[in-house]
């Protein structure tokens, strides 16, 4: 980790220019608005190709404070921020390693849950506010992943003491949470009353195996009167309580289907209203799994895999229909295979999120009536057939499931996070400049080595008098330097006017100079690129961001999630490095590993704060880490410790990173007020481990190199 430096200098240069245009938004369906690289690029490249910075003409003369501050970018690489240009230059890169100083801050951010204002079906009354749905979500995550990795529980009487004493609401969500009281400070529901509600659900699961267990003879029919389609919401009853289902009788009894009944429940009615006394049915004993989910096979579409999905879906919900027309068994195991294939975040994460919301099916309509799960009664498999449809799906889930995946059709999944870099880095990833393309062979070419480089983006956002911020400054980006003037005999307002006298022009030059007008591309092509082909090449780099108040730090580092061209610093150098990489890889063989860690400097304390631990750990262990320090290194300098460092295999996963380290940022939480959003400084790291390259020109195994790219925003 580069050291870190919060010093607060401020660039003391007013601008005022115009607005930026309309953003357009990027969709998969929509196409962007026609972008051509080139141009884009071209004078960022013109400068990178342009000598060095000349000596700064004025340097030492401070400027008033009174000035409007516009943000700089700094980039470095590789190596720490040890440079100090100059004790009077204005305020851009003067940083010194060591203090996590912090100064002004961060104002982007979305909030993430609503404040209550909406409900939800569920609790006593019928309803609870948004943040107990978000709270219930968690619940019933945490209860399901307790209950899937291990054994199946049974009906350990235990087994929902442990779960009612493991779940825990996590901090992040405690948002108008009375601790006291254990209650909602909106809708008054109780800590408990989402605990069952979460175990119920589990508990659901468990009963919908028992009555599923049948030993029957392969192809004989259950009675159906014990085989309810579940309709209608879902009460937020106490454990004990009786569930106010609906029960409609399965629509025909047909002996296409595979069902079995464990032997140990059948005797025990369920909260189904099952009546199990007649479920058992004698059969193979050979058939110990328990049924969890149903899948609908309809032969006229055989869209097994569709159906999976969306009673997979209804399983995690609790609300799935129990047809038990052409009905296949999936087993445990099975489950945990789809889980475990979907990926966390693809199945388990957004369709908790999703179907937690406690609607009664997938589609907002009973899952027996809905068009999301074919349910008719025509005739179903054979045995044989539930076999093999078994085994088909077994053998093409992964593959298929993507292509079958019910809910973009039927229900439009709420993200996860407040903002979706992944979703565009995915469908519109920015291009790589071509000076990043042409590095991609320059193994050795490491430019910039061992320079801080300092260079300035004017602001845009403040500006509305252009005439104003043009008469007492000049910008003149190509040869990287700005000149202000006397405001006095500019006739602008001004910061001299009490000194009565003419003050001299000042003429401060960088690296480079990025006017009003500059566009996110263009900041980004000069400042990041450069730095991740040093990266890539075994150095050291840190791209650094600070300045006054809202006046676009957040901007340049992060950008929009809205479209490519509003894309900031971090998502593309996250972009490009993979980009890189990839066509390293291509060309040299080369294999790299990265990895992504996300920490806050959050309050005037300058805590530190670890955004990835939920990530990392799940929420179960929310505010039980050790937390992440600062540690004193001879050689290296201040370095932080004990950070979660989470693989990125691809861009959007890292971007998927980016998006959960924003989220998790005091400054995107609704209840953050001014102080918090000031006070709030993200340092993003991509890790980058090359393997070992054996002499024969085989990648080895061992990670030999750990530079690092620490893109710091804001500051
Ligand atoms: N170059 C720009 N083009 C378009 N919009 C911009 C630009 N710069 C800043 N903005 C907008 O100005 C507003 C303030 O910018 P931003 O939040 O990035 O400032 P900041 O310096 O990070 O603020 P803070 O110090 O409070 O964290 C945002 O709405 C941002 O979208």
């Amino acid at each position: 980790m580069n050291s870190v430096a919060g010093n607060k200098e401020r660039l003391a240069v007013s601008s005022r220019g115009k607005k930026y245009g309309v953003n357009e938004v990027c969709s998969p369906t929509k196409p962007a608005a026609p972008f051509s690289p080139e141009s884009w690029y071209r004078k960022a490249y013109e400068e990178s190709r342009a000598g060095s910075r000349p000596t700064p003409e004025g340097a030492g003369s401070a400027l008033g404070s009174s000035g409007t501050p516009s943000p700089g970018s700094g980039t470095s690489s590789p190596s720490s921020f040890t440079g100090s240009p100059g004790p009077t230059s204005p305020g851009i890169g003067t940083s010194s390693p060591g203090s996590l100083g912090g100064s002004p801050g961060f104002g982007t951010g979305s909030p993430g849950s609503g404040s209550g204002g909406g409900s939800s079906p569920g609790s006593d009354r019928g309803v609870w506010c948004e943040n107990c749905n978000a709270r219930l979500v968690e619940l019933k995550r945490q209860a399901l992943k307790l209950l899937l990795p291990g054994p199946f529980p049974g009906k350990d009487p235990a087994f929902s003491a442990v779960i009612h004493d493991k779940l825990q609401v996590p901090n992040t969500i405690r948002k108008a949470w009375n601790d006291k009281d254990n209650r909602c400070d909106v809708c008054t529901t109780h800590l408990n009353q989402l605990k069952q509600e979460a175990i119920q659900m589990v508990l659901t699961l468990e009963q919908a195996a028992d009555s599923e267990h049948y030993e029957g003879s392969p192809g004989s029919p259950p009675p159906l009167s014990n085989m309810p389609t579940l309709l209608g919401p879902r009460p937020g009853a106490g454990l004990q309580q009786p569930r106010e289902w609906a029960f409609v009788p399965a629509p025909c009894a047909s002996s296409n289907y595979t069902a079995f009944i464990s032997n140990k429940h059948s005797s025990k009615p369920n909260s189904l209203g099952v009546s199990n006394g007649a479920e058992k049915i004698s059969g193979s004993p050979t058939h110990q799994a328990k049924v969890s989910l149903q899948m609908a096979t309809s032969p006229s579409n055989g869209n097994i895999l569709n159906s999976v999905a969306i009673q997979a879906h209804q399983y995690l919900d609790g609300t799935w229909s129990l047809s038990r027309t052409n009905g296949v068994t999936l087993y445990p195991y099975q489950i945990s295979q789809l889980m475990t294939e979907t990926g966390r975040e693809g199945l388990t994460e957004a369709a908790l999120n999703h179907y937690n919301a406690d609607k009664p099916s997938a589609c907002g309509i009973p899952a027996s009536q809905g068009s999301c799960v074919a349910n008719e009664t025509s005739p179903g498999p054979s045995v044989a057939a539930s076999f093999f449809a078994r085994a088909a799906q077994k053998l093409n889930l992964s593959s298929k499931k993507k292509k079958h995946r019910p809910s973009t059709s039927c229900v439009a999944e709420p993200p996860l996070f407040a903002t979706s870099f992944s979703g565009i880095l995915q469908t519109c990833p920015p291009p790589a400049p071509p000076c990043l393309l042409r590095a991609v062979s320059k193994v050795k070419d490491t430019p910039g080595l061992g320079k801080v480089k300092v260079m300035l983006r004017i602001c845009s956002t403040l500006a509305r008098d252009t005439s104003e911020s043009s008469s007492f400054l000049k910008v003149d980006p190509r040869k990287k330097q700005i000149t202000l003037y006397d405001p006095l005999t500019c006739g602008g307002q001004n910061v001299f006017q009490k000194r009565g006298n003419q003050v001299p022009p000042k003429m401060f030059a960088f690296d480079a100079v990025f006017p009003q007008d500059a566009s996110q591309a263009e900041v980004c092509a000069g400042t990041v690129a450069e730095v991740i082909q040093s990266v890539v090449n075994g150095a050291d780099g840190c791209v650094f961001c600070f300045g006054h108040a809202k006046l676009g730090k957040s901007y340049t580092m992060i950008g929009k999630d809205d479209s490519m061209q509003n894309l900031g610093i971090i998502p593309c150098a996250i972009s490009w490095l993979f980009k890189l990489i990839n066509e390293r890889k291509e060309k040299t063989g080369a294999r790299f590993s990265v990895r992504i860690s996300a920490v806050e400097v959050w309050g005037k304390e300058e805590n530190l704060r670890d955004l990835l631990a939920e990530v990392a750990t799940g929420s179960l262990q929310d505010g039980q880490s050790p937390g992440v320090y600062l540690c004193e290194d001879p050689i290296c300098g201040t370095q932080l410790q004990n950070q979660s460092e989470l693989r990125a295999p691809t861009a959007e996963k890292a971007a998927f990173f980016l998006d959960a380290a924003i989220a998790s940022r005091r400054g995107s939480r609704q209840d953050c007020d001014e102080d918090d959003l000031r006070n709030s400084h993200m340092l993003f790291t991509l890790h980058i481990y090359q393997y070992r390259m054996e002499k024969s020109g085989k990648g080895g195994s061992a990670l030999q190199e750990r530079p690092r790219f620490t893109p710091q925003a804001p500051w």
